[in-house]
């Protein structure tokens, strides 16, 4: 799939396009001064230039709406390509008027001066970019789109009202034109009564009539001579032929679908313009349009719908065209209406209390409340189709429909925690505490979304123990997280006994055994006949695992969640490229919400009929979706919303499979164990046999460290550092990285210093996923690794002063983020041993003032070690081996040299206990951009 365009890149290409433009527009000019002789366009040289004009600023494209779909968008949009035959447009051709173009590039009548006021539809102008940065008449003269504004008009619906465009054209250009007034009876003939708008706070209200009754005595209009015309039917547009009249130019360029063909020099528009156009032109003094043919029995009275007296008495003709669109919700209390024009509509419009016109969009919106009577009357309209709002937002939006919530934000109350274990709750900070709320306030069921690193586990832990009545619970969770995940319910909920827990590590394990249950994606699909009677309660942790709705974990799972009472759902990154990878996920919070995925396809994912069936990999009204999510499906919070709450460090200590372990490893770390232990040992032998248990532990690691790291990069974890120690690790990761082409650097003892520098700002600079593979006692000093905010270690070093040096590679000046640390931990190695160590060591440091931290706080599992005496004795003899002087060189070297002989550790990896998914090249924009999805209030 091809990444769509982020605004930033989208506002450049425009940029550039523009200046091009520009350019090229400029030259064009040049040439039109060079060659007088050529160019009968004699006046238009004299023409005063204002130098504000010339710049190389403020050609309008249109601009896309990123949020809307790609057939959604039917606002009226300017020509904004250039003619492509500018420089025969801009040599001019001298014609006679009849023959002329309306536009015609090149002509200007004598004495004509620049016209103010005559604006081109305001959705025209770049938010931001004053009118008079538009192109002016020097610049615009032949090219359709050429603006002869020289001021902003305040009103918002130029768009959609011509008509009033025209007048105030002809108010200015009289006034400017110095003429003297026009017969007042004319005047009058001319002015269409005011259609009073309420304004609505905060909002521009469209333009009122009437406004020239305000001015009286002003020149209304230049009478520019008598000019006919007609209009010729093209396939589903019209054309005018007539000769050049500037009122009428700026009627055209009033009109949503204008079209201007450089090659025959004329104007085309839609069908949907043709009365507005017809009405418009039977206004302007010395035009006589004839009509299409066949539309001239068809003809309206203009003193009817309107009121619009005619000067000429002709007929004008009746609306051919037919206007479809939808609503879209665009705020908790708002929806618009996304619709081309339609002079009957906007009247509707107009009768609503709550509308606004949003001058960007060039939209018309209303509260909720007025919905029902706003489509009712839409219905009344035969030519008119506004799509209603999908069945599952007006559920989700009831109170705000039925006028009981009018809050831009959700009231979500405070939820009673007190049957929850107190140590828990005190412990909630507050945007966890709120997020507690809110999946109570949503009974359950819900999207849990925080950032990584926010402790979406304890938020879930705490909802899942409010509805500890209906336990047992089932936690599905990635393999390498099963008991960390264990090690949380300990540390949080002290209520639990320890034996109800039931980690299921293999496929012969019961499903069922445990008060809570937890198991990995992989073994529930399984264990699927386990799964009755159904759990009621259910917390499915990194849940983007669900997005492929094909793949057996999600069909496993799937059918489970629709049946839960509660359903807890935890992702920091729920769809990494696309919208349609949320729908599994909607599905298990909110199974009635879109039962069928081609609904939300249509709605959501730009959905596109190909030759091979559809295709829904776009995306489309993400501002809707997000409102939706937000209401009633998703919970969502980002590090820097939160930041003031959190620490500058968390640590968590993450417990790996033993059972990845294999045999012929475990009986090798069983031996070293015992060698330990075994009596009359010499303390050189003692020592030996500690090394060998040390480099046992990193070879038994190295499935897990790896599928650690793959799990992390298949949840979107961009950029992150891996320590580990031994040679044969950072071997092992190096190789399955390059495996996988996840980009990578790795600095161990065997790099130089000035390679140390160029990897370092390699990965610093680095844009996409990037894994910084680091030995902990080469690479712990003297780099910064800001880029990043996550700090893997692989293994467990017995120097805890080396460990947080290694730790402040990410935690340093350039930082701006919370930064995680994740400590791996194997059970049944000498991490057994190596991480209490460390612990009583920070404990110690940090009694003497010398260490801010204290790891037994920061972590969970401090009962971790259970002191057998066995285990106590090699305990001991760690203690005793680190603590004495030059040990540390030797256990270094020993961790060097290790080499498991012809075992080769990253090919022996078992590719079933991995994910297997291929990790993504580029996490996707999808929720980076996600609240960009502004919503106006
Ligand atoms: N209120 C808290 N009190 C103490 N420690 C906390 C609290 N909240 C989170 N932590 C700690 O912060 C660390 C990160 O929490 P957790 O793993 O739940 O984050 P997460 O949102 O699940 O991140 P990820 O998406 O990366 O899995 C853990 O060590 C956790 O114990």
């Amino acid at each position: 799939m091809s990444l769509p365009l982020t605004e930033e890149q989208r506002k450049k290409i425009e940029a550039n396009r523009q200046k091009a433009l520009a350019r090229r527009a400029e030259k064009l000019l040049a040439e039109q001064h060079q060659k007088p002789a050529q160019s009968k366009q004699g006046p238009s040289q004299n023409l005063p230039r204002d130098p504000s004009k010339s710049g190389s600023h403020g050609i309008f494209f249109k601009q896309q709406n990123p949020s809307s779909s790609s057939q959604g968008d039917q606002r009226p949009q300017n020509p904004h390509n250039f003619p492509p035959n500018t420089s025969e447009q801009a040599k001019g051709m001298w014609q006679r008027p009849e023959e002329m173009p309306t536009a015609c590039p090149s002509y200007r009548p004598p004495n004509q001066v620049t016209v103010a006021g005559i604006s081109p539809p305001l959705a025209n102008s770049p938010p931001g970019v004053p009118s008079q940065q538009l192109w002016g008449c020097e610049l615009g003269q032949g090219h359709p789109q050429a603006s002869l504004e020289t001021q902003s008009t305040p009103f918002a619906n130029t768009t959609h009202e011509p008509l009033a465009k025209v007048k105030n054209f002809q108010e200015t250009a009289a006034s400017s034109s110095g003429q003297p007034p026009r017969d007042p009876e004319l005047e009058a003939r001319m002015t269409r009564p005011s259609t009073s708008g309420q304004n609505i706070s905060g909002s521009v209200m469209p333009r009122t009539e009437g406004r020239l009754q305000q001015k009286a005595g002003t020149p209304l209009h230049r009478v520019v001579g008598s000019q006919q015309g007609r209009c010729i039917r093209n396939g589903e547009r019209f054309q005018v032929k007539i000769g050049y009249n500037e009122a009428l130019i700026a009627v055209f360029k009033s009109l949503p679908s204008r079209s201007y063909d450089p090659a025959t020099k004329t104007w085309n528009f839609s069908m949907t313009d043709y009365g507005p156009l017809m009405k418009a032109a039977q206004r302007l003094p010395g035009i006589t349009l004839q009509p299409l043919e066949g539309a001239e029995g068809h003809v309206e009275s203009p003193s009817t719908s309107s009121g619009i007296i005619a000067k000429t008495g002709l007929p004008a003709a009746p609306s051919l065209a037919f206007v479809k669109g939808q609503c879209v919700l665009i705020s908790r209390a708002r929806f618009e209406a996304d619709i081309s024009y339609s002079e009957d509509l906007i009247a509707l419009f107009k009768q609503m209390d709550s509308r606004k016109y949003d001058v960007k969009t060039r939209k018309w919106s209303f509260l909720l409340e007025e919905y029902s009577k706003l489509m009712e009357r839409v219905r009344g309209l035969p030519q008119v189709q506004l799509d209603p709002l999908p069945k599952t937002l007006t559920l989700a939006f009831t109170a705000q429909l039925q006028k009981t919530s009018l809050s831009p934000v959700a009231d979500i109350p405070e939820a009673d925690l007190s049957r929850v274990d107190s140590k828990l709750v005190s412990s909630l900070l507050p945007f966890q505490r709120a997020g507690v709320n809110f999946a109570i306030a949503q009974r359950g069921r819900l999207l849990l979304a925080d950032d990584m690193g926010l402790g979406k586990t304890i938020q879930a832990i705490c909802i899942a123990a409010y509805y500890r009545k209906e336990w047992p619970l089932l936690v599905v969770v990635p393999s390498s997280v099963r008991f960390t995940w264990e090690q949380a319910f300990c540390r949080w909920l002290p209520s639990l006994n320890p034996v109800d827990i039931n980690v299921v590590v293999t496929g012969k394990d019961r499903l069922t055994d445990g008060l809570v249950n937890i198991v990995s994606f992989d073994l529930l699909s399984k264990l699927e006949k386990q799964l009755k009677p159904p759990f009621k309660v259910v917390i499915i942790d990194e849940s983007h695992f669900l997005k492929n709705i094909k793949t057996a974990r999600c069909r496993a799972a799937m059918p489970l969640l629709k049946v839960a009472k509660r359903v807890i759902l935890l992702s920091g990154t729920p769809a990494m490229s696309r919208p349609a990878e949320l729908y599994t996920q909607i599905l298990a919070v909110r199974p009635t919400f879109f039962p069928q995925f081609h609904a939300f396809g249509l709605r959501y994912c730009g959905a596109k009929r190909q030759p091979w069936g559809w295709d829904y990999s776009g995306s489309s009204n993400l501002g809707e979706l997000k409102l939706l999510l937000e209401e009633a499906v998703m919970l969502r919070r980002l590090k820097g919303d939160v930041l003031s709450q959190l620490p500058a460090k968390q640590r968590k200590m993450v417990v790996v499979a033993p059972g990845q372990i294999n045999a012929r490893t475990r009986a090798a770390l069983d031996a070293a164990a015992k060698e330990m232990t075994t009596k009359d040992k010499t303390k050189q032998q003692q020592k030996e046999a500690l090394i060998l248990f040390f480099n046992r532990t990193a070879e038994a690691k190295i499935p897990s460290v790896i599928e650690y790291i793959l799990d992390l990069l298949e949840s979107g974890r961009e950029k992150f550092l891996v320590f580990a120690h031994h040679k044969v690790v950072l071997d092992a990761i190096t190789k399955e990285l390059e495996r996988k082409r996840v980009q990578h650097i790795r600095i161990d003892g065997s790099t130089s210093s000035a390679d140390r520098e160029d990897l370092c700002q390699q990965f610093q600079l680095s844009p996409g996923p990037a894994v910084a593979v680091l030995s902990i006692t080469a690479a712990n000093m003297g780099l910064t690794f800001s880029s990043a905010d996550l700090v893997v270690f692989g293994e467990l070093f017995w120097n805890p002063g080396v460990l947080m040096q290694a730790e402040d590679r990410v935690h340093r000046i350039g930082q701006l983020s919370s930064v995680s640390i994740h400590y791996l931990v194997a059970r049944g190695t000498a991490d057994d041993y190596l991480w209490p160590l460390i612990q009583e060591k920070i404990k110690v440091l940090g009694e003497a003032g010398l260490s801010e931290t204290n790891f037994s706080e920061m972590t969970e599992a401090t009962d971790y070690f259970s002191k057998d005496s066995k285990q106590q004795k090699i305990y001991n003899l760690f203690q005793k081996s680190f603590e004495e002087d030059g040990n540390d060189m030797e256990l270094l070297e020993a961790a060097e040299s290790f080499d498991p002989g012809s075992q080769d550790t990253g090919d022996k990896l078992d590719e079933s206990t991995l994910t297997g998914s291929p990790v993504k090249k580029k996490r996707f924009e999808f929720f980076d951009n996600w609240d960009s999805f502004t919503s106006p209030l």
